[in-house]
């Protein structure tokens, strides 16, 4: 087999997601067990996705790894991991048109070349481990013929990063935090699928940062070594909140969706402040923007937005409806305008046709914008010119999927090299 030259390749993309019950500490850091359960929204991917490519052939002498665009080690645990578990569940592969054949015993012994770019900044709060780490078993998977179905994959997944198991399934998406050992059923299972509760406008605010926060991984080893709160939020609070969301998402419940969110996420700063040292994720950009909504959403009696943070500044904010939305992102760029000469299609992203039914495509409009009645003498004034870097409007969205269309593919198919 060693003399033929044949590429075998397949590619998928899959989306990245936010948690609206936070998983936060490990049981188990080798697994990648968790304390709690946790469900989270998975986000479009036609705004925010990462695209693989995995490919095969008896051409390459090791297994190499490009992230958007540069060589990157495999040799990190959880890639190893991955790569192990996949291996061992590959079935038989034959592709009758292009002359292949693979067994299920020669994946152990055939290399891999894999490429993946995320559309979105890398490591910058934005879950790429989760959307990486997903796409990466995912498309494997495929490559493989691995017979297995998407939560099983997710307990693969969830070894490469936790909130990676998450990004299996579409929609809204519980991790189960299981109770074996072995982490078998410490999987990821849909609770419903993105056109469930279609109504949901997202908008992030990706918040200027100067200093690289602490890494999840080390923050929560350090929360679950010091934080008594963190056992109280594990055992007696999570517990109950999860059953409450499961039933506000199942009865498109606004106002308890966003009362649970809402507190979840501040709880999960309150577990990072009762780290030893105090860990800070939010700065006063994230206040000030929590602030803005739970005015705006006492003001009008019912919650009209949610807010969530993972771990780092960025605004994570769910609006009830795209009506609501469109007044959000008008109250948002009234205290947070862009600079000066900065193009409002690069200052919101993703879904920008939302900047149409703002009134916020043409010249000077932003500074048209009149501040929102309720919240007017509370915020302070448009004095926070950059410190928002953009926005990214977008929605629930789909599960993976492989991209049949070999142009999207991101590796050479005569090569198996970066194209
Ligand atoms: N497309 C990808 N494929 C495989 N691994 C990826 C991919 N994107 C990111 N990763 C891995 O995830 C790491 C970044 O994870 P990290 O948790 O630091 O950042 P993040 O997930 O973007 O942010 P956060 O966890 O704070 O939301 C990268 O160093 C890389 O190892
Ligand atoms: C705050 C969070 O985003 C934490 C995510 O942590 P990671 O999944 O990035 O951590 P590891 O499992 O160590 O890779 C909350 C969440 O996504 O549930």
């Amino acid at each position: 087999m060693a003399t033929e030259k044949w590429v075998y390749m397949v590619t998928a993309q899959t989306p990245t997601n936010i948690a609206v019950i936070k998983y936060w500490g490990k049981r188990d850091e080798v697994r990648i067990l968790p304390v709690n359960d946790s469900i989270s929204v998975t986000l479009d991917p036609d705004h925010l996705c990462t695209v693989t490519t995995v490919s095969v052939s008896p051409s390459f002498d090791r297994d190499r790894m490009w992230l958007n665009g540069k060589e990157i080690s495999l040799s990190g645990s959880r890639y190893q991991t991955c790569l192990r578990e996949i291996r061992s569940r590959g079935g038989d592969v034959e592709d009758k048109e292009k002359g292949i054949k693979i067994e299920k015993k020669n994946w152990e012994k055939l290399n891999l070349h894999i490429a993946s770019h995320n559309n979105f900044p890398t490591a910058a709060g934005l879950a790429s481990s989760a959307a990486g780490f997903a796409c990466l078993v995912f498309s494997l998977a495929k490559l493989m013929n691995v017979d297995e179905d998407s939560s099983q994959l997710s307990a693969i997944a969830r070894q490469g990063s936790g909130s990676a198991c998450r990004s299996l399934f579409g929609g809204f998406v519980k991790w189960t935090m299981g109770s074996k050992d072995d982490g078998s059923d410490s999987v990821a299972v849909q609770l419903a699928d993105e056109k469930y509760w279609d109504d949901l406008v997202i908008i992030i605010a990706v918040v200027s940062s100067r200093e690289k926060e602490t890494s999840s991984t080390s923050g929560m080893r350090e929360t679950v070594e010091t934080s008594l709160l963190l056992q109280h939020r594990a055992k007696e609070i999570v517990p109950k909140r999860i059953v409450q969301m499961e039933e506000a998402i199942k009865n498109r419940d606004f106002a308890s969706f966003t009362r649970l969110s809402c507190t979840d996420s501040n709880q999960f700063h309150a577990v990072c402040l009762d780290t030893s040292p105090p860990i800070f994720y939010m700065n006063d950009t994230s206040h000030r923007i929590i602030s803005l909504v739970e005015k705006w959403n006492r003001s009008e009696g019912t919650p009209q937005v949610a807010y969530t943070f993972d771990a780092g500044p960025n605004a994570v904010l769910i609006a009830r409806n795209r009506k609501v939305a469109v007044q959000l992102l008008q109250g948002l760029l009234y205290y947070f305008p862009p600079k000066s000469d900065t193009d409002m299609k690069s200052y919101v992203v993703g879904d920008n046709s939302i900047l149409k039914e703002a009134g916020l495509d043409g010249a000077n409009s932003v500074e048209n914008l009149q501040p929102p009645p309720e919240i007017k003498d509370n915020i302070g004034t448009q004095d926070q010119k950059g410190e928002v870097s953009y926005f990214i409007c977008t929605r629930p969205g789909r599960g993976p999927v492989v991209l049949p269309d070999q142009t999207q593919a991101l590796l050479d198919p005569e090569t198996g090299l970066p194209k």
